[in-house]
């Protein structure tokens, strides 16, 4: 597929971190953006002084490239690319006036690293099932990749999953630069439930972390979980895959280990003692891992695959089984 850069043009759903990050990156290769946001004065602020006003702020971005508007209809109908960039809890909300063809002939990109609670699917079979998005018009972005590092400039990569190649090479275009290396993978559902189920475990690993345990209780946790990963995988999409690989335990580290975290700082909140209310009003972002635990309990359900780590997070969030109590439970299954 030839790939003329200044042809391509791109809508951006969400006005969080990771879409603000994605801005930066896309409108800095000159690729016009327009971009969602839910609130007026969100749109007048980066009129006015050129940033989020509420995410990343110290990114300033060229007016010439990137239009911020409330009206979701004309965004999209302008693009060819259309990337949705909000937690997958508030997409059917965010999503439920568009006219239901508004997608025909567009090239539809998914950043979320979360399932559609209730329907319990992922967005790309969400975006196929209510909106007629063929899966070949799909790509998914995955990757270790914190917005807060993208905003310093500090050396990235994304893996972009489709099952079109074509179209996952021809996205990794408009992502490319000095600092983010994107390359297309072939294995979408398998990032795509990868993406939720790491934010899981790194919020386990933040409970943990809150209860006090150390660096070796955390390695151990991380290595069970590349098992607990690998089986639920195994049963949900059977395939090749190699585990190892960026997308996939790439992703996990960076979620389990780093500070920007917002699934290890939401555990490592529960895990001192704060009740599930209380860590989401104090975090201002939102933690997929939350919505993923019952999601993926209740998938598991009928899978029955041995999750351990899940399982104690079920409990811990959704049972209100005391922390301490959950995790000690858990550390007699690990070796
Ligand atoms: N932040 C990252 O580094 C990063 C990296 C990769 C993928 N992601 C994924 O990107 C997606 C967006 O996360 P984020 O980190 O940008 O979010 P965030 O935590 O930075 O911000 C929260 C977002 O939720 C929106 N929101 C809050 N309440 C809402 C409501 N009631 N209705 C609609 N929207 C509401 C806010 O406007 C904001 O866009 C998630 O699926 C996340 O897993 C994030
Ligand atoms: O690390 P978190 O919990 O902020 O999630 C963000 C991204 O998924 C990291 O790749």
């Amino acid at each position: 597929m030839r790939i003329i850069k200044h042809l391509e043009s791109v809508a951006v759903i969400g006005g969080g971190s990771w879409a603000t990050a994605l801005v930066k990156i896309i409108s800095e290769n000159k690729i016009p953006v327009n971009w969602w946001f839910r609130h007026t004065a969100d749109v007048e602020h980066l009129q006015t002084y050129r940033h989020n006003a509420r995410y990343l702020s110290g990114v300033t971005f060229d007016l010439i490239y990137v239009k911020p508007s409330t009206d979701m209809v004309a965004v999209i109908e302008q693009a060819t690319w259309v990337i949705l960039a909000v937690p997958a809890a508030f997409v059917e909300s965010v999503l439920q006036k568009l006219p239901s063809r508004i997608f025909a002939n567009k090239f539809l990109v998914s950043a979320i690293k979360g399932m559609i609670p209730d329907k319990n699917c992922l967005v790309t079979e969400y975006l196929e099932n209510n909106f007629q998005v063929p899966l070949a018009h799909q790509c998914v972005i995955a990757g270790p990749c914190h917005a807060e590092e993208v905003a310093l400039e500090k050396q990235s990569y994304l893996s972009i999953g489709a099952t079109n190649i074509a179209l996952a090479e021809r996205f990794c275009a408009l992502l490319r630069n000095r600092y983010v290396r994107a390359t297309p993978v072939e294995d979408i559902y398998g990032i795509e439930y990868c993406a939720v189920m790491k934010n899981i475990i790194a919020l386990a690993c933040g409970i943990a972390h809150g209860l006090n345990y150390g660096d070796n209780f955390q390695a151990v946790m991380v290595s069970n979980a590349m098992l607990e990963i690998e089986a639920f995988l195994q049963a949900m999409h059977p395939g090749p895959r190699q585990l190892s690989g960026s997308a996939y335990l790439g992703d996990l580290l960076v979620t389990a280990y780093s500070q920007f975290s917002r699934n290890r700082t939401f555990g490592n909140m529960i895990g001192r003692g704060y009740s599930v209310k209380s860590a989401q009003v104090e975090m201002n972002m939102i933690a997929e891992g939350y919505y993923a635990v019952k999601i993926i309990h209740e998938l598991n359900k009928k899978l029955k695959v041995n999750m351990p780590i899940t399982s104690a997070a079920y409990n811990i969030l959704y049972e209100r089984i005391s922390p301490p109590v959950e995790i000690a439970i858990l550390k007699e299954k690990f070796n």
